[in-house]
């Protein structure tokens, strides 16, 4: 079981922030709900923020690949849970990593006005690369709890989210019609488009070379399409 920061009731004037981080399918959105619903049990007053754009499994509801979950108010910008939280004690934002940099501050407002904020979000792209704004997150959070899958490939703790189709912007939703969880070593970070065809790899098919896989040459990484 993830670790949890000890103190867990709120002290009336000192706020923090919690980030939970990881691969797709490596439990965030279950843990964020385990401590919202245990700071409910505390009678403690809970608002959860989601990015409504993310409407994959519910609009109005933070949801799990295993269907665990808690209601929550869509926002469509980072500015809105300021003015949305209220007088809550404890504030969760879910999928994150679809808010841009201005939640670094909303988050950080959040804590210094006392409250408990956990976030959670993908903490890699499809590359491979940082997804912002966890990273500069988990720089300012007092706690961080990074979690993994299970590799879809070899079985192994899985650090990465493999993309199965050819898209190529940095925001696809999906679920596991798109996206599957994949270690280190059989993780394959898709090529720039010149360089395909980038083959989609079916978890029985997928090659199981002892070699690390090649990195993308870094003249010819894409920017940031966020
Ligand atoms: N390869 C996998 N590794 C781990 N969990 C998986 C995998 N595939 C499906 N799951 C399911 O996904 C659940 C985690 O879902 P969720 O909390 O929504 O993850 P996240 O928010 O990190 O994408 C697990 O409890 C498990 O039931
Ligand atoms: C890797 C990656 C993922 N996404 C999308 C796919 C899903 O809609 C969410 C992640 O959801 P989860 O709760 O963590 O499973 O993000 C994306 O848009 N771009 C990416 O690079
Ligand atoms: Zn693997």
């Amino acid at each position: 079981m993830p670790m949890e920061p000890l103190i867990l009731r709120h002290g009336g004037s000192v706020g923090w922030i919690e980030v939970i981080c990881g691969s797709m399918f490596s439990g965030k959105t279950e843990e964020l709900i385990r401590r919202l619903r245990r700071a409910q049990i505390a009678r403690q007053r809970v608002e959860v923020f989601k990015p409504r754009m993310d409407r994959r499994y519910s609009e109005t509801e933070v949801v799990s690949h295993d269907e665990n979950a808690l209601r929550s108010t869509p926002v469509d910008n980072a500015e809105q849970i300021l003015l949305l939280a209220g007088s809550a004690d404890v504030v969760g934002i879910d999928e994150a990593q679809f808010f841009d940099m201005t939640l670094v501050d909303v988050c950080q407002q959040l804590a210094n006005d006392g409250k408990r904020v956990i976030v959670a979000g993908l903490d890699q792209d499809y590359m491979g690369r940082p997804f912002e704004p966890i990273p500069q997150l988990m720089a300012v959070a007092e706690y961080v709890t990074k979690l993994h899958a299970i590799c879809a490939v070899c079985g192994a703790p899985a650090n990465h989210s493999q993309r199965l189709t050819n898209e190529e912007g940095r925001v696809v939703l999906g679920a596991a019609d798109r996206y599957e969880p994949r270690c280190r070593r059989c993780f394959q970070p898709p090529r720039p488009s010149a360089e395909r065809p980038f083959r989609a790899v079916a978890p029985e098919a997928a090659p199981r070379s002892d070699a690390p896989q090649a990195l993308p040459a870094a003249s010819s990484a894409r920017p940031c399409e966020k």
